[in-house]
């Protein structure tokens, strides 16, 4: 099949370069030059584990990144990778994904042939029936052969790659039966190399699962954090307490790690837009709103334990981790944002590290000082928060030895016990 893809962020690219290696033949197309010249050069614009290597083989071959959308007629499908950005209040800003299905509708205009138009990126249930639909169709000039579907992601940053080959589930949120086929025609080569549960269901429902799918793995990180300060507060190691409970299959091992909270592009926003949703609706989704509350009041927390070691006015503090999580240079939504804003505020002097992270922590925070390893940032600290588990965090040992002070507040558990610091995990 001939697919073209708009938008080429972390899940625009992603899914472009695994569809060429499944063998179609894929258009990625973008608004932005320097993403589209990346990507013919057959180089990932963005850090993803064996991104790269997909790109290098089939860039030029059978994969084009362009910025029109010429080739948008002559695919047989359409997925839209948009980003679906915060609004100031929480909802979802649907603004940039509006205009890409307008273009894409009018790039379809004169199409005579049937033509499946599919949301890749994340919307709100009633998003696609009553705007984005609208939108592709308006471009379109009402052509009854274009039909708009669903299909979430569920992919994480830092796997998306082998998430993406290797789903749980693939979600097949369409109108009929012809857009359900045309999506297993895609999905067929994937699904031949690996099993996954495949749903069939509508467009709204579709929306809904991606985001009961995301709100439910904050929720649950949320509630380990909220479980983790209690077995704090009680001298309790939480870690222990949730590997038995994680044994219970009813609730399984996997996100059970607490510490320092969610960040990323995606929990915090998705979470913010379907409590949104909701209370337009005249729902209060108390849960959630509880989720996030916790989640914010985690950083604070480190911080409060570091103070109670360390006097944070005029001292310099070591931040180690900047991305929201290992194997990604992505600092949206980072735990290491508040925690910084938050160190500043107590009236401390940061020097930060992260492993691939600095250049765009330094575009948030162009006046904090970044050290090139974590020894130099541990050089003279007066203190140290882990925000990010890293592997090479757990590898350090000596390193602390260089500290003025040897505080460390481990948000993440994975700095090991030594003579010669003060260690506080930060629930355990
Ligand atoms: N980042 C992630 O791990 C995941 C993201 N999602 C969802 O996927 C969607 C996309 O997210 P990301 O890939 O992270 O976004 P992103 O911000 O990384 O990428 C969006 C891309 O779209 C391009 N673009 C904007 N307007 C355009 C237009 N009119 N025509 C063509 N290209 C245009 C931008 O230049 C950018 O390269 C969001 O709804 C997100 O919630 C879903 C699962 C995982
Ligand atoms: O919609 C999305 O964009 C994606 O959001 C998350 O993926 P991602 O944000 O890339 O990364 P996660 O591995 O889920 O981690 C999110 C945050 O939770 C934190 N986390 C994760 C697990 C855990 O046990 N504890 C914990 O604090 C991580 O440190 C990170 O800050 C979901 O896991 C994906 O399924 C989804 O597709």
């Amino acid at each position: 099949m001939h697919i073209s893809v708009i938008g080429s962020g972390y899940v625009g690219t992603t899914v472009a370069a695994c569809f060429a290696e499944l063998g179609h033949e894929v258009t990625a197309i973008d608004i932005d030059e320097d993403v589209v010249t990346t990507l013919n050069e057959g180089k990932a614009p963005i850090n993803e584990p064996g991104l790269e290597d997909l790109l290098a083989n089939h860039a030029g071959d059978r994969l084009e990144a362009t910025t029109s959308y010429d080739a948008v007629p002559e695919s047989d499908a359409t997925f839209l990778a948009i980003g679906t950005p915060s609004n100031t209040d929480g909802s979802i800003d649907l603004s940039a994904l509006e205009a890409a299905a307008e273009a894409t509708g009018e790039a379809l205009a004169e199409k005579p042939e049937r033509h499946l138009v599919v949301i890749k990126s994340t919307v709100t249930p009633m998003s696609i029936g009553e705007v984005l639909e609208p939108a592709v169709l308006r471009g379109a000039n009402d052509n009854e052969n274009i039909e708009v579907g669903m299909n979430p992601e569920f992919l994480r940053e830092g796997s998306a790659v082998s998430d993406f080959m290797h789903p749980d589930k693939v979600v097949y949120g369409t109108r009929s039966e012809w857009a359900t086929e045309r999506l297993h025609e895609v999905f067929e080569p994937l699904l031949e190399q690996h099993d996954a549960d495949i749903i069939e269901t509508d467009p709204a429902t579709a929306s809904m699962i991606k985001y009961a799918n995301n709100a439910f793995l904050a929720s649950k990180i949320s509630l380990v954090n909220d479980l983790g300060n209690i077995c704090k507060e009680f001298g309790l190691d939480a870690y222990e307490v949730m590997d038995a409970v994680g044994l219970d299959d009813r609730i399984s091992e996997q996100f059970l790690r607490s510490g320092v909270g969610w960040g990323g592009s995606c929990f915090p926003k998705d979470v913010n837009a379907i409590i949104a949703a909701a209370r337009e609706e005249g729902y209060d989704p108390a849960l959630l709103e509880a989720t996030v509350e916790i989640n914010d009041r985690q950083p604070e927390r480190m911080l409060d334990l570091l103070e109670k070691h360390a006097d944070l006015e005029g001292a310099r503090i070591a931040v180690l981790g900047l991305a929201f999580k290992p194997q990604t240079d992505d600092i949206r939504n980072s735990r290491a944002i508040p925690t910084i804003e938050s160190l500043q505020e107590r009236g401390a002097e940061v020097v930060a590290y992260d492993p691939v992270a600095i250049d765009p922590m330094r575009e948030r925070f162009p006046e904090i000082e970044y050290a090139g390893s974590a020894a130099d940032a541990l050089a003279d600290a007066d203190g140290t928060v882990v925000v990010t588990d890293w592997d090479e965090f757990a590898a350090l040992d000596e390193e602390f030895d260089a500290m003025k002070n040897g505080v460390v507040v481990d948000g993440r558990r994975i700095i090991q016990r030594r003579d010669g610091i003060i260690y506080e995990g930060l629930t355990f």
